[in-house]
């Protein structure tokens, strides 16, 4: 097994981060979207004054599907120059950071005691002072020689003071003296003032994720919000007149089951999900919804093949947007496609049976919000697969497993239109066309949950 992680060093990948990151930090606030584009049938172009059907494209093997849709998170990241935003602490989870977080104070910021006990001045014996010193208290007076003051954890020490002793190691005699129990080692206990950081000691640099113990380091270096990368700002709009948002089943009728599952997906990988609209089955809603949308990124479910109800096409082509994959050699998902639809704004199509919107997720949206939210790419990491996997003669098939010790466990119930077997994965692993023997390494795409725990990731 290869290691998991962000990449280090200087791949391609970092440079796409760092290009991202640079485009942010000298934004001049040509905001998105460009509606203007829309109306003027401008960009993507000139596509837009006349509407010619595109020509279709043959399906683009998988790995370049995935770098196209990274090539359009930095195209779009560069034509939108996104201004860095002030993030308040309590939404920053999971954005990156667009300036280093320097140090707004020392750390410690005054010198403090590390134990419950007596803060001492010079050898034992010690008389105690009658009252003690706490955390939170302002500056307490100057100890004297001999003098000894109780104090707790995180309080501040008195000046002169010599050591810290734990109270498990002091004992007073019958005249109320305090002695040590072992050596008084002079600055034992103490965290001086700046052990951690000074003022304006680099803390974090410019691209780093804000995880929870980054939010927490914020706040002690004095931080009330930090300055990050925006979120790309995402809207779902779910086709299918078939769905139903609640109950049963019934009548040929069935649940929506895209709608609950792809917006906490989308936040986990970093981006805001401004609305989840259903959409019917008729040509002018889906161009309405599409063309009303000013989100940086919209995602539609279903209708992308070729069936009487299937609208995205050919609402794409009456707005003269350009295609960049139209169809991945991937099973399941081959229908997915991503285009261009106004110089800031692209459009991902997720196939409308419920496994191949996952792969149309992982394909297209996931490098595309990498890209826009500044992320490094994960890195590639292969395990032996248990069992042997059936492949498609041509095409990547993408199937759900579960880790097992060194081995990844692929999973039944992989068709295209069934999501008990990825609800019950930890990854998804890359199965090469003509399939793959028992032991045989396979690339794994780790799902949000599994690797980063369900509260940290979906914020
Ligand atoms: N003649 C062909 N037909 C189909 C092809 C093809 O190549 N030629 N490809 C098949 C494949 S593969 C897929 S995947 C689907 C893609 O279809 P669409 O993206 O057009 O999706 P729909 O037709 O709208 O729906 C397909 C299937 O999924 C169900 N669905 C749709 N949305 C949802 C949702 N939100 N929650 C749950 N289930 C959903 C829908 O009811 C259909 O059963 O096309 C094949 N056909
Ligand atoms: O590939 Mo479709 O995407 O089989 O369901």
């Amino acid at each position: 097994m290869t290691p998991r992680g962000a990449r280090a060093g200087e791949d391609a990948e970092d440079l796409d981060v760092e290009e991202v990151l640079a485009l942010v930090r000298n934004s001049n606030g040509d905001h998105l979207p460009d509606p203007a584009a829309r109306s003027q049938g401008g960009e993507p172009g000139s596509a837009r004054t006349s509407p010619q059907p595109a020509p279709r494209h043959r399906a683009t093997p998988w790995p370049e599907a995935r770098a196209l849709a990274e090539r359009a998170g930095r195209n779009a990241a560069r034509a939108a120059r996104r201004d860095p935003i002030r993030a308040p602490l309590d939404t920053a989870l999971g954005l990156t950071l667009a300036a280093p977080l320097d140090a707004l104070t020392d750390l410690p910021s005054f010198d403090t005691s590390a134990m419950d006990g007596w803060a001492v001045c010079g050898p034992a014996p010690w008389h105690v002072r009658d009252e003690g010193v706490l955390a939170g208290h302002a500056g307490p007076a100057p100890l004297t020689d001999g003098e000894a003051v109780r104090i707790a954890t995180g309080a501040r020490i008195p000046p002169d003071a010599s050591a810290v002793l734990r109270s498990e190691h002091g004992r007073t005699d019958d005249k109320g003296r305090l002695h040590a129990t072992r050596d008084v080692i002079p600055g034992q206990d103490i965290r001086p003032r700046g052990q951690e950081c000074r003022t304006g000691d680099q803390l974090l640099a410019v691209g780093t994720l804000v995880t929870p113990a980054v939010l927490g380091l914020a706040a002690a270096a004095g931080y009330d919000a930090v300055t990050a990368v925006p979120r790309a700002r995402v809207e779902v709009l779910v086709l299918g007149d078939e769905l139903l948002t609640q109950g049963l089943p019934h009548d040929g009728l069935i649940r929506d089951a895209l709608g609950p599952m792809l917006p906490p997906w989308l936040r986990a990988l970093g981006a805001e999900v401004t609305a989840v609209r259903r959409v019917r089955d008729d040509a002018d809603a889906v161009h309405q919804a599409i063309t009303g949308s000013d989100a940086d990124v919209i995602l539609t479910t279903g209708g992308t093949a070729a069936g009487p109800l299937d609208h995205v096409h050919p609402t794409l082509r009456r707005i003269g947007a350009e295609l960049l994959v139209d169809g991945v050699q991937v099973r399941p998902g081959h229908p997915m496609l991503l285009a261009r639809t106004t110089r800031t704004q692209h459009l991902v199509g997720l196939p409308g049976n419920p496994l191949a919107a996952v792969s149309g997720l992982l394909t297209l949206a996931e490098p595309l919000l990498r890209i826009l939210a500044a992320r490094p790419a994960p890195e590639p990491y292969t395990m032996p697969l248990r069992d042997a996997v059936h492949g498609h003669p041509h095409d990547t098939r993408l199937v759900p497993v579960v880790l097992r010790g060194d081995e990844a466990v692929p999973l039944h119930y992989n068709g295209p239109a069934m999501l008990r077997g990825i609800a019950a994965a930890d990854a998804l692993a890359v199965v090469p066309p003509g399939g793959a023997r028992p032991g045989q390494e396979a690339e794994l795409l780790d799902l949000p949950w599994a690797s980063a725990g369900i509260g940290v990731c979906f914020t």
